[in-house]
């Protein structure tokens, strides 16, 4: 895991929703998290465990009831930026170019550089589309790449990203996580809360959320396979953190569990069907 600068501080923080009633609900409590330059953090726990009241947290929407949160002096406010569920949630302008427009960066453009730069924008998501076009002709995947290239053109220090794939078929999936690698590795620290354990095998660490705290902070492998750094192979009576969570693993990590407890090694542990193969394909 990357530890150098830290961005961003949660310490000992609690969320309390005020009910219809006036009375309080306790979201979560006692949550301390430090976010690190460079990482990339699956943020994944149940229905209602208060994922996205952490995304309104970080976003700075929502305050804390309890605790504090600490920015470091570069990711001031307008160095995080969200991706949402919701594509159309996000948008305001009719057209991408209108869309575009909308960002700071467009006002100190002439009309004639900003055409070059709507290309450069859409680019760097792998989308070449005409600027022109009405945001409600894109598929979902297209809509939910344009959010993306919007947030990347802000130049985040930490794009977070709220279940961005939940509305979106698997090639756009693909195509939004394809477009995130490569944020990721141009040197954009990824924050993705998500309930589809496969895309936290990107991840360089997991916080898992349930019964109102957190429950897991570590490595992808620690977290499917149970056991310390890197995971080793849970023994017999030791629940993986992903299990304990009530998550079934993705297909490739069920498969590989079923060939250990075979006594059949695998190395490394793989987190993909990709790994799997050149595991299986290694021994
Ligand atoms: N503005 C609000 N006012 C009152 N209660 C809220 C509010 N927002 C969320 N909650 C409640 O807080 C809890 C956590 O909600 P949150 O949306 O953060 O969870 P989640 O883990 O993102 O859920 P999901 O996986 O279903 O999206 C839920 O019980 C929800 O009903």
């Amino acid at each position: 895991m990357l530890k150098n600068e830290r961005l961003l501080s949660l310490k000992n923080a609690s969320i309390v929703y005020r009910t219809e009633l006036g009375e309080g609900r306790r979201v979560w409590s006692g949550v301390s998290l430090d976010i690190y330059k460079g990482e990339w953090i699956a943020v994944v726990g149940p229905n209602g465990s208060g994922k996205s009241t952490l995304a309104s947290v970080l976003l700075g929407l929502n305050p804390l009831s309890q605790g504090q949160l600490q920015r470091s002096s570069e990711a001031g406010t307008s160095k995080i930026r969200g991706v949402l569920q919701l594509p159309e949630a996000q948008f305001l302008g009719e057209t991408i170019a209108e869309e575009l427009d909308y960002l700071p960066q467009a006002q100190e453009l002439t009309a004639e550089e900003r055409r070059n730069w709507y290309a450069d924008v859409l680019a760097a998501v792998g989308l070449s589309l005409p600027p022109e076009r009405t945001m409600a002709t894109l598929s979902g995947g297209q809509k939910q790449l344009v959010n993306l290239a919007a947030a990347l053109a802000m130049q985040p220090e930490i794009l977070l990203l709220d279940e961005p794939t939940a509305m979106l078929d698997p090639a756009s999936r693909i195509e939004v996580r394809e477009a995130v690698r490569q944020a990721h590795q141009r040197g954009t620290t990824i924050v993705w809360i998500s309930h589809r354990l496969e895309e936290v095998a990107d991840a360089t660490r997991v916080i898992g959320f349930g019964a109102g705290k957190i429950t897991f902070d570590g490595e992808p492998r620690s977290f499917f396979y149970g056991g310390g750094n890197g995971g080793k192979h849970q023994n017999e009576n030791e629940i993986s953190p992903c299990v304990e969570l009530g998550f079934d693993p993705p297909f490739a990590i069920q498969t590989a569990m079923n060939l250990l407890e075979q006594g059949i090694t695998l190395q490394p542990l793989p987190l993909t069907m990709e790994e799997l193969a050149e595991a299986i394909q290694c021994r």
